[in-house]
Order: structure tokens, then sequence, then C-alpha cells
């Protein structure tokens, strides 16, 4: 054992050094050539009789040293020409063109449009879970001293660039390296990993493996690349040299193994198992591949004589089950081809008990087939049979590592780590357990029966309505939910393209876009459901900050699970505007669907036609604005009083209307009265302070003095807080 280790150290070792001589060579090899090659190129270009010469300004911006492009530059004084300047290589200008433009002046014939953020449609919400959050990748607003960035750059360890990130000559090197350790000396893709691996450790450099996933790694970053054709020390270019395999570094399961094949191709899939989506990004996590619990070989439960009882119906004439056991001729499986074999071993370990007359559609062959190679495989007693099941059993802590989904091995508690039990939430039907298992939500069938008091909103019996889920078409039998989805409750599970165009009309509202009724809606309507990219709290929080500076904040809470951000992803419902002062005429509700949970808008009341429809985004959501503000006070003394100012001109005078009572809030705590926000904002109009005050005092519930029942106040400020964060979904 020892004598292994040592061997194994001491060619690691080797393997090592080595690597390291070939990367020093291939180093100072591809610098030489890089600045000989720069050299030749930009000597070719500015030569006089250069082919290139015509060209030059395009070819330049690519070269190293690039002089500066081509300027463009705007007369001011005529108005109606454009100087066009050239520069030689030494940034001298070289020719200068004045060119007569005609300028239009769009300013006079059209109106601006509202502030809009680019965002893709999607009738669903889409996971961005994965994204990676720990580093920052960019420098939001980097030349606006307003944006906090302190705060923003707090939630990452560092700089996305300075962490992993392997430059393009880097990449070059690397990978020749790979080529030499394995084409002239014959290192295998593992001990390649372990040597340059080690080398970088040591080097304090950053080196990418081969292949880190599907996805990433150096051999996958090169493939993504058009590598220049170095040409190397011993005058041969990258091109002419003998390559690495194309699957060099994979490691793949074991051919023989039909479950390390299955399980492989089964981790490429949504492991949410009502979900049919291609590519799936909802459900998907970080360790996706490791989401998808494997399949498990079942264990059979009729010997294959038993079989013959499942049998109501012969499939054919020559069905197995008419043919008698002695009349089951086993040689003449011998004429079938090795393939027919190997595939029904593999369903036969997944689905052993299967009737041989569905098996035969399947693997199409005869019935009677089927039952001799069943014999044949798995024999014909219940002992053989389990015994061979035994040695095809994956392990239990196999299948119970992976964290968040139901399935694990045995009952759901707490022993087998069940995820349901320990959060106290009922098994769904995506979950793994037992098809029996009593925490599984059973549809609405009992309580509604073919009265389909589904249909009947809140005060419904229907067991599904009183747990605000919407039924099940699968299991909601009794109502039909999957045949009358549209009216009654699982309406947000056909919500289409449609049924927007058919409710909202987008258009320019008193802040920003707005969401507006295409025609006179009942109350109760579904508006649509508000979908986004899925969050978790980090990323949300850094998200908030960079659509809090911009004005334009799309996040939505549901209540401690994902946040939803409609900013890059949504649809029609993310231009619901808030109602503040006057009350929203719709209403967000989370509601469990198949088990996830979903935001539905609906109308509160009946609306008219091109009404503006709005929500109530919670005294949450303007609070990040009056923090802000306070932000600003802090920092800057000279803007003492003017932080309410400053967020009513970042925000727009109407932004001072929903912030109001919020600032009243903040006041009570003891730090201003109502008035002072009046003080603050003295240049504002009379009409815009009438509609502050009117929020104001809608946000305080009474005229009554700050600080003179402060006690009650609080009390019913917490109960408040708990009602907006606890039941009912907010925007952020
Ligand atoms: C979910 S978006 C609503 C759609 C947005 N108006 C647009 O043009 O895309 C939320 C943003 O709209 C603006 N907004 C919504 N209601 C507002 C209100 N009552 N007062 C001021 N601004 C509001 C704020 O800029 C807020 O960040």
């Amino acid at each position: 054992m020892s004598i292994d280790c040592d061997a194994a150290d001491h060619d690691n070792q080797s393997n090592l050094e080595l690597s390291r001589r070939i990367y020093d060579d291939v180093r100072t090899e591809f610098h030489a050539w890089k600045s000989e090659h720069a050299e030749q190129k930009l000597s070719s270009l500015y030569s006089a009789d250069s082919p290139h010469t015509t060209k030059k300004f395009q070819i330049a911006d690519y070269c190293f040293d690039s002089p500066p492009s081509p300027a463009l530059e705007m007369d001011s004084e005529a108005g109606a020409c454009m100087q066009v300047l050239e520069y030689d290589v030494n940034g001298k200008i070289m020719h200068s063109t004045v060119n007569p433009i005609e300028v239009c002046n769009v300013m006079e014939q059209f109106e601006g449009h509202a502030d809009y953020q680019f965002c893709s449609p999607s009738l669903r919400n889409t996971n961005a879970r994965m994204m990676d959050e720990k580093y920052a990748a960019f420098v939001p607003f980097a030349d606006d001293p307003n944006f906090p960035l302190e705060v923003y750059l707090g939630s990452f360890k560092g700089f996305q660039w300075k962490h992993d990130f392997v430059g393009p000559d880097e990449e070059v090197i690397q990978f020749e390296v790979v080529r030499r350790l394995h084409v002239d000396h014959g290192v295998s893709p593992e001990d390649i990993d372990r040597a340059v691996k080690s080398y970088g450790d040591q080097e304090h450099m950053c080196y990418l493996p081969l292949r880190e996933s599907q996805e990433s790694g150096l051999l996958w970053a090169v493939s993504q690349r058009d590598l220049p054709d170095v040409i190397w020390r011993d005058g041969l270019p990258s091109s002419s040299k003998k390559q690495i395999p194309p699957h060099f570094g994979w490691s793949f399961p074991d051919l023989k193994d039909d479950f390390a094949i299955i399980n492989k191709a089964v981790g490429k899939f949504c492991p949410n198992l009502n979900c049919i989506q291609d590519n799936c990004g909802v459900h998907v996590s970080h360790e996706w591949q490791l989401q998808t619990p494997p399949f498990r070989p079942k264990q059979p439960l009729y010997a294959s004589m038993q079989l013959r009882a499942l049998v109501d119906q012969p499939c054919e004439n020559e069905c197995f089950s008419l043919v008698s056991e002695d009349a089951m001729d086993d040689d003449s499986l011998d004429a079938l081809p090795i393939t027919y074999h190997t595939v029904l071993n593999s369903i036969l370990k997944l689905e052993p008990d299967m009737r041989p007359c569905d098996l035969a559609v399947i693997c199409e062959m005869t019935c009677a087939n089927v039952y001799r190679l069943r014999k044949q495989v798995l024999g014909n007693d219940l002992k053989t049979l389990r015994a061979s099941f035994m040695e095809t059993t994956i392990s239990s802590e196999d299948i119970g590592s992976r964290e968040g989904l139901c399935a694990h091995s045995g009952r759901c508690s707490s022993t087998t780590n069940c995820p349901c039990f320990i959060s106290g939430t009922r098994c769904e039907r995506n979950c793994r357990c037992d098809d029996n298992c009593l925490r599984r939500f059973p549809g609405c069938n009992e309580t509604c029966g073919k009265d389909r008091t589904c249909r009947t909103g809140s005060k419904s019996k229907c067991k599904c309505r009183r747990e605000e889920r919407e039924c099940d078409p699968e299991k909601c039998t009794a109502c039909n939910a999957r045949y009358v989805s549209s009216i009654m409750n699982a309406r947000t599970q056909v919500c289409s393209e449609e049924h927007f165009r058919r409710h909202i009309a987008v258009k320019q509202s008193k802040y920003g876009l707005g969401a507006f009724a295409t025609k006179s809606l009942k109350k109760g309507t579904l508006i649509g459901e508000y979908v986004g990219e899925l969050v978790g709290d980090l990323q949300a929080e850094q998200r908030q900050v960079i659509q809090k500076h911009a004005h334009l904040n799309y996040c939505f809470g549901t209540n401690g699970g994902d946040t939803i951000d409609a900013q890059w992803l949504g649809n029609p419902t993310r231009f619901l505007n808030d109602s503040k002062p006057r009350k929203a005429n719709c209403d967000a509700t989370l509601i469990l669907v198949n088990g996830e949970k979903r935001v539905a808008i609906t109308t509160a009341q009946n609306i008219h036609r091109d009404a503006e429809l709005t929500l109530s985004y919670g005294q949450q959501y303007w609070k990040g604005m009056l923090l802000q503000g306070k932000h600003d006070r802090k920092t800057t003394s000279s803007q003492e009083n003017g932080s309410v100012e400053s967020v009513l001109e970042l925000f727009t005078l109407e932004a001072a209307v929903g912030i109001a009572s919020e600032f009243i809030v903040v006041d009570r705590a003891g730090k201003r009265s109502w008035k002072a926000l009046f003080a603050c904002v003295r240049k504002v109009d009379e009409e815009t302070r009438k509609d502050i005050k009117a929020a104001a005092l809608a946000g305080c519930g009474t005229k009554r003095k700050p600080g003179a029942d402060g006690a009650k106040d609080k009390k019913q400020r917490r109960v408040e807080e708990k009602v907006d964060l606890n039941d009912v979904p907010m925007m952020l």
C-alpha cells in the first residue's frame, strides 16, 4: 500500500517537474512569437506600398498598440457638417475632411419615451439562482458619485476578474502545455490535472482544470475561441501538430453499466417530474447535476410465472399467456440479436413487473419472447429475483444526500432527513417518496366532488382553495380541473400571451410606463401572473441596490421564498405601478401551483376600461429610497436638510406621495414630524403638497400628533409589518 503511495507521489512529482519545464518553454516561445508577429504585422500595415494601406484604420484597431480610431467631431458653429479625422500609427492627424450633414430636430417632432429597461418576454418564472453572486462582475454606475458603491460591493467577496480569470494568452499557453504533456509524453488527463494544479498552487497562479463541468474548464474555454496559429520554436505552426483528441479529459461512465449511463443522462433532465420544458431554467439549482435523484432498480414482486395472472386479455393470438410453459422454447432466443437482450435487460431493472404484452410494444418483440427473456434474465423464483435486485441497489446515502429534494429512501421522517418533514410542508407531486406517502397533497376530490366548489372563491370548501393552492390537473379529477382550468381554480396554469393582450395595454402613465385595462374588468378577474427571474436573498439585495438607484425596481418578495425579479425577464404585469395615495385596484396573491409559489395578480374591484391597474407595493418598498436619503445625509453634511428633497428630486415629485406615509413611520420613532417633511419640500406646488399630506395621513391612519400614543402605534405597526411581510407577496 505504502509502496503504491510513494510511486504515485513520485509520478506526480516528475509530472510536476515536467509540466513546469514545458510551461516555461511554451511561455517564452509564445511571447517571442507574439512580439515578432505583432511587429511584422504593424510594419506591413504601415509601409507605403502595403496592400492594406487603404484599410489601415479598420485593421489598426485590432493591432497591438493601435492608434486611436478615426475621430468624428461635430462642428458646433457650422452645425451642419461633420469633421472626420484620420490618424497615423503615431497618433498624428494625416487627413481631415469636413462633410456636410443634414440635421433634423427630432425633439420638436416626438415626445420622449418614458425610461425603459429592456426585458425579455416570458410566461414563466425562470431560475437565476445559479448565476454567480459571490464575485462582482462589473462596477455599476462607475461614473456616478451618488451610487452607493460601498453598500453594493459589501456583499461580494471580490471582483470576478481578479478571482478566476485566465486571460486568452494564458489559455493558449496552458493548452499547448497540455498538448505536449499528452501527445509528446503520454501523460493521462488525470495526471495532467493533478500536476498542473499543484504547479498552479505553488506559483499562486490561476490554472483551469481540464474539464470542470460540461461547459467549463480549460478544454471548454479554448473550444469557444479561434486560437491563433502560433509558430513554435521548432518552426511548426500549431495547426500542423498532432492535436489532443476531442473527448480528452471526459470521464465516461462504464459503458457496460446501464444504470451509470441512464443516471448520467437523467442528470440532464429537470428534477421536477411535472416539468416537461427543454433546458428547464426554473427548477434546477446551483448543484443541478446533483439534483436529479438517480434511478433506482426496482425490486421485482412477481416471479415470471406469476405474470400470467396479470393478463386479463391476451394481446394477440400468440400472446405468452396462451402458450403453455412447456411449449416455451428457450433456444429460440439465441436467434435474437444481442441488442434485444441488452435493451430488455435495462428496462427490466427499471420495471421488472411490467406486463410482457406492454414490454413487447416498447422492445418491438413478441410478448412470448419478452417472457422467455425475462425468465432467462431474472430467473423464475422470487428468491433469485430478490438476490439480483440486491446486487444493483444504490446505497441510501447516495440518494439521501441530495439536499432539499424529497428523494430519500424509506418513510418521510426526521430519521430519513426528509426536507418536507423538516420544513413541515406537504410532499408534492414531484417528490420521489412513495406514492402512498401520507404527507402527499391528495387533491380536492374528497371536498369538492361533483359540486365543483372550486369555483366559488374564498368561501369554498375546496381543499385546494383552503390551502391556497391551485387545483392540480392530475389529482383534482372530480372538479375536472384539467379541462376547465380557465374558469376553475387553475387559472395561472393556463395564462397565455393572448390573455395579457386581452386585459392589459402598456402605456405612458404618471410614473413612467403603466398597465391599463383594455376593457371593463369584473372584481376577481385574473390579470396575469407576476413572473421574472427567481433569485435568492443575497442576489436580490445586490440587484435592488442597482434598481433603486436607477429608480426602476421590479423585485417582488414571496414570503420567505425566492424573490421574483422582473427587470430583465417578465410580462406586462411588471408595469403595474404603486397606487399610493389611493387604494390599489388590483391584488397580488401568493398561490401554490403544483408545489411552486407563484404570484397571481387579480382585480380587487370592478375596473373601467382604460383605467390604470395598480398594486399596493407596501411600506417596505419605499423604505430603500428613504434609506438612501439617510445615507446621503450621513455622508454629506451640506445636504443635512436636503435628504428628503434629494429623494424627491431623484425619484420624481410623485414618488414623495409614495414615501410620505413611510416617512411618518420613521418619524414616529422620534426623528421628525410630518410637518418637517413639508418644510423640506417647500418647493413643491400646492397640489402635490395636498397629495403628500393625504398619503401621510393615510399611512398614519389618523391625524394624531406624533408620539401621542407611541406604544399603541408600535404595536399596530408590528401587526401591519407582520401582515405585509408574512401573508402577501410584496414589491421589495
Ligand atoms: C414595477 S415598476 C412599475 C413600472 C414602471 N413605471 C416602468 O416604467 O417600468 C416600479 C417602478 O415604477 C415607479 N413607480 C411605480 N409606482 C410609483 C409611484 N406611486 N410613485 C412614484 N413612482 C412609482 C418607480 O420608479 C418604481 O421603481
